[in-house]
């Protein structure tokens, strides 16, 4: 599949303030692009970059493999974006900002009495009386309208209570059986770990790593809690995270299950538990050394 994206060595400053490192990453045709990372990592300003409506330092951005600089206009138009903060004018009815957007757009895109329904949106009312869920929910059905090719959601689920936010995901599985490629930031991978095709985790303006989910789901690590009297376990091969509070243990095992089985067994054992972990803490273990 082609690149819709590619970005190489991206450089955003701030003034004196550096918020972007070289960061570089490609999206393909169809891919669902999770990038996660906590507060004032640089997930906004990657996606205002890649928008145009910031200016970067350095380094390059081509969308539908046409350079952005100097494109910016005409290649805002095939993408549908959500921002992080949804400005809009407060007297207006919603539906009159959502036809205006409509109309903007000019291509043939989603229906918004639809759209609005399904994310239990009141269309009647004036965007200054909407609580901040509501608004969010404007700028979801907003950058649907566009109709485009790519769409960049930008922390998207804030203020959605989890049954519209279910909802929301269904229509990115929609998008995504579309074929559109979608870009999609969050702070935990948790969030969007079931739409994800790839991750790229950012901390402090520096993309750490980018990983295919499904390679992820490979690792296998298992989350082992017991009680036992043994004390054996600690040095056992393949066993981080270790903890021990009385003969409680718990720790994390990346190795041959038999074998941990076999060492279980001599350990006599009470309350086993395994668990496989979360997308999140497989990530944060395997990369946070990087
Ligand atoms: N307009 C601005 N002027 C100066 N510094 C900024 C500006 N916007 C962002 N920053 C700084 O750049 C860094 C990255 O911010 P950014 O908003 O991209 O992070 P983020 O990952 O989107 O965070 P959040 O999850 O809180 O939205 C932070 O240190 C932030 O304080």
């Amino acid at each position: 599949m082609p690149n819709v994206l590619s970005i190489n060595s991206l450089v955003k400053y701030y003034g004196k303030h550096l918020a972007l490192s070289e960061v570089s990453f490609d999206v393909k045709k169809g891919e669902v692009f999770g990038l996660i990372g906590p507060n004032g990592a640089g997930k906004s300003t990657t996606l205002r970059c890649i928008l145009g409506l910031i200016k970067k330092t350095s380094g390059s951005i081509k969308i539908f493999d046409q350079p952005i600089d100097g494109n910016e206009k005409k290649l805002r138009k095939r993408i549908g974006y959500l921002p992080s903060e949804c400005n809009f004018y407060g007297e207006m009815k919603v539906i009159d900002v959502l036809n205006y957007s409509k109309e903007l757009y000019k291509t043939k895109s989603m229906e918004i009495e639809p759209l609005a329904e399904r994310l239990n949106l009141d269309l009647n009312k004036r965007i200054e009386d909407l609580s901040y869920g509501n608004r969010k929910k404007v700028g979801i059905i907003d950058a649907l309208l566009s109709g485009g090719d790519l769409f960049i959601f930008d922390e998207a689920t804030g203020g959605l209570d989890p049954l519209i936010q279910e909802e929301f995901f269904q229509i990115l599985e929609d998008l995504k059986q579309q074929g559109k490629t979608i870009i999609y930031s969050a702070h935990v991978l948790s969030e969007v770990q079931r739409l994800c095709d790839k991750v790229g985790i950012i901390k402090d303006g520096k993309l750490i790593k980018v990983e295919e989910v499904d390679k992820l789901r490979e690792i296998n690590l298992k989350k082992v809690s017991l009680t036992t009297k043994d004390t054996t376990l600690e040095n056992f091969a393949n066993i981080f995270d270790y903890k021990r509070d009385k003969n409680k243990i718990s720790f994390t095992y990346n190795g041959d299950e038999k074998t941990l089985l076999n060492k279980l067994l001599t350990c006599n054992f009470k309350d086993l538990t395994i668990e496989n972990p979360s997308l999140e803490e497989i990530f944060l273990k395997y990369y946070e050394k990087e």
